[in-house]
């Protein structure tokens, strides 16, 4: 059994917007980092219809974002390619269960770099990552997105079952943003991944960071 009363206070993991131009986003990226505490960066490039992004815009968009991100201590994620990530040297890979393995992209990250998992809403899922030597566990979608069409809906419910069983960090993802994302701290999540809730908000990312550092800090500290 994991102790509540050990588990660090849910953390930022901001997830990039699927498209956009490096140089240009640069700016908008510094100012959501210097807003607040951000744990982790995934850098999440998709085509029109989700199809893969090219080696070369992903290497590129890394070359821009992540001295920016290791300037100022954000683990920079890379979605989908663990290959990259360790070409790149990256410090982890999210791959989904369509993507690889947890197991095959260790083998090709190496022991050093963290492997995150989608899990949907399977307690099976998550059970199966975290014997595979998973970074953390992701569930999702708990609320509707623009960013994704998701194949499960998750509920709080599922945070709170895997904190109090196991000590490995669990990812909420999923159309969270300022004005819903408080239950699922509350649940357990030891972070939230937002994309869209940052990116796309009225007033601007980096009031987004803002609220959602008072929302995670005072979530945290009442569970
Ligand atoms: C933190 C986090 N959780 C879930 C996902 C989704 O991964 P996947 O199912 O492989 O879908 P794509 O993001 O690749 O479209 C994620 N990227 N990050
Ligand atoms: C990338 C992703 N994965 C999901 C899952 O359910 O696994 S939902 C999702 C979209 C995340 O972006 P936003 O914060 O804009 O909803
Ligand atoms: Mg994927």
């Amino acid at each position: 059994m994991s102790d509540p009363d050990q588990r660090p206070a849910c953390r930022l993991y901001l997830i990039t917007p699927p498209r956009f131009e490096p140089r240009a986003f640069a700016d908008t990226f510094k100012a959501a980092l210097d807003a607040g505490d951000v744990a982790s960066l995934q850098l999440r490039l998709k085509g029109d219809n989700e199809a893969p992004p090219a080696a070369d815009d992903i290497r590129y968009a890394t070359e821009i974002l992540m001295p920016l991100a290791r300037e100022r201590d954000v683990a920079f994620i890379i979605n989908d390619r663990p290959d990259l990530a360790a070409e790149l040297d990256a410090d982890g890979v999210h791959v989904g269960q369509d993507d690889m393995s947890c197991r095959e992209a260790r083998k090709l990250v190496g022991p050093d770099r963290a492997v995150g998992v989608t899990c949907h809403s399977s307690r099976h899922l998550a059970m199966e990552a975290g014997e595979a030597g998973a970074d953390y566990v992701a569930f999702g979608a708990f609320y509707e997105t623009d960013t994704k069409i998701p194949i499960s809906k998750a509920e709080p419910e599922i945070l709170t079952w895997w904190a109090n069983l196991f000590v490995l960090p669990c990812v909420a993802i999923g159309g969270i943003t300022v004005a819903n994302a408080a239950p699922l701290v509350r649940a357990g999540a030891d972070f939230l991944a937002v994309s869209s809730g940052v990116w796309a908000h009225e007033d601007g990312p980096a009031a987004a960071v803002r609220k959602l550092n008072v929302i995670m800090a005072e979530e945290s500290a009442a569970r």
